[in-house]
């Protein structure tokens, strides 16, 4: 199966990607097949790989300053992470996915694709946050309702830094329902934009969340993160190494996910 983009599709994803074009292709291609096939994206997703998947999140990289380090958080098949990456060569992008399943797909699709500036953290996001690690953008998509990916991503974001996630129509009544976890969490601003409206029909809307102060874990977080240090916390692997040992990955997170996409 070989997937094209619409010509509306392969013009936005010139102006996005630039020079680094054939690596976007190569990934929609994976993506489209061996992702399908491993059960990382839905079947239904092959068809609308470029629309959905990679330019809605590449467009991301416009909220996002010159060469600073970005984590993305649950990155699943490498989204928003990978287009970003992509289309930004001047980030360093940490793809920080708990699943051992997930992470090997990452391994390997970065290490196939050859991005040099794709790392790959195996933890759930309190955990690399516990280990003391901290992002200057932290992204995500389809992981949590905002107070939920509130508390998980703001402990990764540096002072200033900003908290990006992709978001639907919910955007604005999340981000009313999280008001009071992000003032707990030290959020300066906060406010609903839209990416890509100069060449998506239907541009991305991401909630956006400035950092006041440097993440911390929230108290009752860092209280039993003191009492037992979870195995393997603050592991992080190269792409294309043998990955930590944490077992992060097999516990699942209390609150539920978002809605798929
Ligand atoms: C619905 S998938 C979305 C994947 C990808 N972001 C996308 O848009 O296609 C949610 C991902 O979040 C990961 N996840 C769940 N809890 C997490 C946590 N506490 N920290 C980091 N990732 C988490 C899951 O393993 C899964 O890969």
């Amino acid at each position: 199966m070989t997937v094209e983009p619409t010509e509306v599709e392969a013009a936005a994803a010139r102006t996005i990607f630039g020079p680094r074009l054939d690596l976007a292709h190569a990934y929609a291609q994976a993506l489209a097949t061996a992702g399908v096939e491993r059960g990382l994206i839905g079947p239904r997703e092959a068809e609308r790989i470029w629309e959905r998947h990679l330019l809605n999140c590449a467009v991301l990289q416009e909220l996002v300053p010159a060469d600073v380090e970005l984590g993305d958080v649950g990155s699943g098949a490498g989204l928003p992470g990978i287009p970003v990456a992509i289309a930004r060569p001047d980030l360093t992008v940490y793809l920080i996915e708990p699943m051992l399943r997930r992470t090997t797909w990452l391994r390997e699709i970065v290490t196939e694709l050859g991005l040099e500036n794709v790392e790959i953290i195996r933890g759930k996001a309190h955990i690399v946050a516990e280990s003391g690690q901290h992002f200057d953008v932290v992204t995500s998509r389809a992981v949590a309702a905002l107070p939920t990916l509130a508390e998980w991503s703001m402990p990764l974001v540096r002072k200033d830094g900003q908290l990006l996630a992709i978001k639907g129509d919910t955007a604005q009544e999340e981000l009313v329902a999280a008001a009071e976890v992000l003032t707990a969490l030290g959020a300066a601003s906060s406010d609903v934009v839209r990416c890509g409206e100069s060449v998506l029909d239907t541009p991305t809307t991401a909630v956006r969340i400035v950092a006041g102060r440097q993440g911390q874990l929230p108290k009752k977080k860092a209280a039993s993160a003191a009492g037992k240090k979870a195995p393997g916390s603050g592991a992080k692997s190269r792409a294309g190494s043998s990955g930590s040992g944490s077992r992060a990955g097999a516990k699942r997170a209390s609150s539920s996910p978002g809605r798929r996409r």
